[in-house]
């Protein structure tokens, strides 16, 4: 019964082959451009009195922050992961020294005793399967990150600033109301703002 496929559902699927299928080298070349990317946009991106930054892990074929991240330690900003609570996200320090542990999904999270929740992060970098111009974003299909910022308002901390390769990019994703708007995109080669 493939015409009952949800829409969102087939786009998932393309789009994470589209991901995973980039080379080691590919990977490693888009996380290295998507460095340069934030570094020349910085500015643009009020990352001045930035304390609190959250970033992922990468995962099945997500472009890495892991350049991002040491960027932002030789700044001595402090880094966060996202960890599952229930349906929505917590966020644990992660830095040189963290102890891990798998969440269900099999990506690891950092082993804490105190968790910032959502609002008291500056910027938030999230992993994406698809975007498009207009801040819409579609992820795993859990709704973990729609249901942690539901109730931020786009003008309240944290900036949501998507991640992504540019292949995940199409022209008009089909969005729902509970999809948090994303307030920019970078990639390898482009910066949105939205
Ligand atoms: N790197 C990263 N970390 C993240 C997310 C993410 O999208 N990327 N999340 C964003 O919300 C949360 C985890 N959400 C996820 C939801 C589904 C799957 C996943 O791989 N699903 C498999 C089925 C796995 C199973 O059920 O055993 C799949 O769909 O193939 C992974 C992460 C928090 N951490
Ligand atoms: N604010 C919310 N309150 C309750 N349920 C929600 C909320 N946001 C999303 N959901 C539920 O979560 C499910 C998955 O949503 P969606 O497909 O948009 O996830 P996603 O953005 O792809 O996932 P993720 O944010 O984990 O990467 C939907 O079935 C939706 O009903």
């Amino acid at each position: 019964m493939t015409s009952h496929l949800d829409p969102r559902q087939t786009l998932r699927r393309q789009l994470r082959q589209a991901r995973r299928s980039l080379s080691p080298d590919q990977q490693q070349c888009a996380a290295q451009e998507l460095l340069s990317c934030l570094k020349q946009q910085c500015h643009h991106l009020h990352t001045n009195n930035i304390k609190r930054i959250a970033l992922y892990l990468s995962n099945d074929g997500e472009i890495s922050p892991h350049l991002l991240c040491e960027y932002f330690w030789q700044q001595n900003i402090q880094t966060y992961l996202p960890v599952l609570q229930g349906k929505q996200l917590t966020f644990a320090r992660y830095s040189a020294d963290t102890v891990w542990q798998e969440n269900i999904y099999g990506i690891n999270e950092p082993i804490t005793e105190s968790y910032l929740s959502g609002e008291e992060l500056d910027i938030v970098f999230l992993p994406l399967v698809g975007f498009d111009s207009n801040g819409g974003r579609l992820g795993m299909g859990g709704g973990f990150y729609d249901r942690t910022f539901a109730n931020k308002r786009t003008d309240e901390a944290p900036s949501l600033i998507g991640l992504a390769h540019d292949c995940q990019q199409v022209k008009s994703l089909p969005i729902e109301g509970w999809d948090v708007p994303l307030q920019a995109i970078i990639t390898p080669t482009q910066v949105i703002q939205v």
